[in-house]
């Protein structure tokens, strides 16, 4: 195996006396696919926050390309190449998809650039449209956001999260709310990310998830149940007992 873009060691987080994660140890390696999957109230979330940053781990630790990230502020983690997507639309209805996206690249780059001049807001401009196009929306840069279609949506959401240029892109729930057809297109546009990035998703669809994923990892109150291939967590007794046999996607 080569070197893991990231790693996670004993990772615990604690919401008082309540332990949502528990002893959550795995190495994830580059430009792979990893679902992460459990019954509702499983910890998915919360690994999510603490992997980008919203929420410190209560123990354990994380280390992104060799670097340990604890005590790390959150908005350093897209700097050091983690961006995500969250579980509810999260964009800027009022305002075009372009401007969406063109808030974002300059949100990220502004921090560190308090002048900006002409020739960066052309970068900018350049940026975002890169970006809209990466998530297939380059033709509906100037709809308001609002009147995009609700799959379209969620890929805006992920052009946001991918003007950082990340090499670790965490994504939950992005088919939530989909009919079929815009399931199809999302999976159609993660395989495509895949190709030069790391994934993590969270997702309940498992016709899904079995056909995109290279790995699986299934959490069960807090702590890992299980984690390997597909075919692996298909067969896995523990697994079709505690989360499959109760998932009607799938049937
Ligand atoms: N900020 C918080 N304060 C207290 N408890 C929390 C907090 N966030 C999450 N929890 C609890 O931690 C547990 C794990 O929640 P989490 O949202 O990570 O689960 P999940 O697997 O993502 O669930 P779902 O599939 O329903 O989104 C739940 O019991 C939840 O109530």
């Amino acid at each position: 195996m080569s070197t893991p873009l990231l790693t996670v060691d004993n990772i615990g987080r604690r919401f008082g006396g309540f332990i949502a994660l528990e002893g959550v140890t795995a190495a994830f390696e580059a430009n792979k696919v990893t679902a992460v999957i459990g019954p509702n109230g499983a910890g998915k979330s919360t690994l999510f926050n603490v992997l980008s940053g919203v929420l410190p781990p209560s123990t354990g630790t994380i280390h992104f390309r060799g670097q340990n990230l604890t005590g790390t502020p959150q908005h350093r983690f897209a700097h050091l190449g983690i961006s995500r997507s969250y579980q509810i639309t999260n964009i800027f209805p009022e305002l075009s998809a372009h401007e969406n996206v063109r808030v974002a690249a300059q949100a990220f780059r502004s921090r560190y650039n308090i002048l900006i001049n002409r020739a960066h807001l052309g970068e900018l401009d350049a940026k975002a449209e890169a970006a809209l196009d990466a998530v297939g929306l380059a033709a509906k840069g100037a709809r308001t956001a609002k009147f995009l279609a609700h799959g379209e949506q969620r890929a805006l959401e992920i052009a946001v999260a991918l003007v950082a240029n990340p090499a670790l892109l965490l994504l939950d729930e992005p088919t939530a709310g989909m009919g079929p057809e815009e399931t199809r297109d999302m999976v159609a546009l993660i395989e495509k990310l895949a190709r030069d990035r790391t994934i993590l998703l969270v997702e309940h669809k498992m016709k899904m998830i079995l056909g995109l994923s290279d790995r699986i990892l299934v959490l069960h109150h807090g702590r890992v149940i299980a984690d390997g291939s597909p075919q692996a967590i298909q067969a896995d007794t523990e697994v079709r007992r505690v989360y499959l046999g109760q998932n009607d996607g799938y049937a």
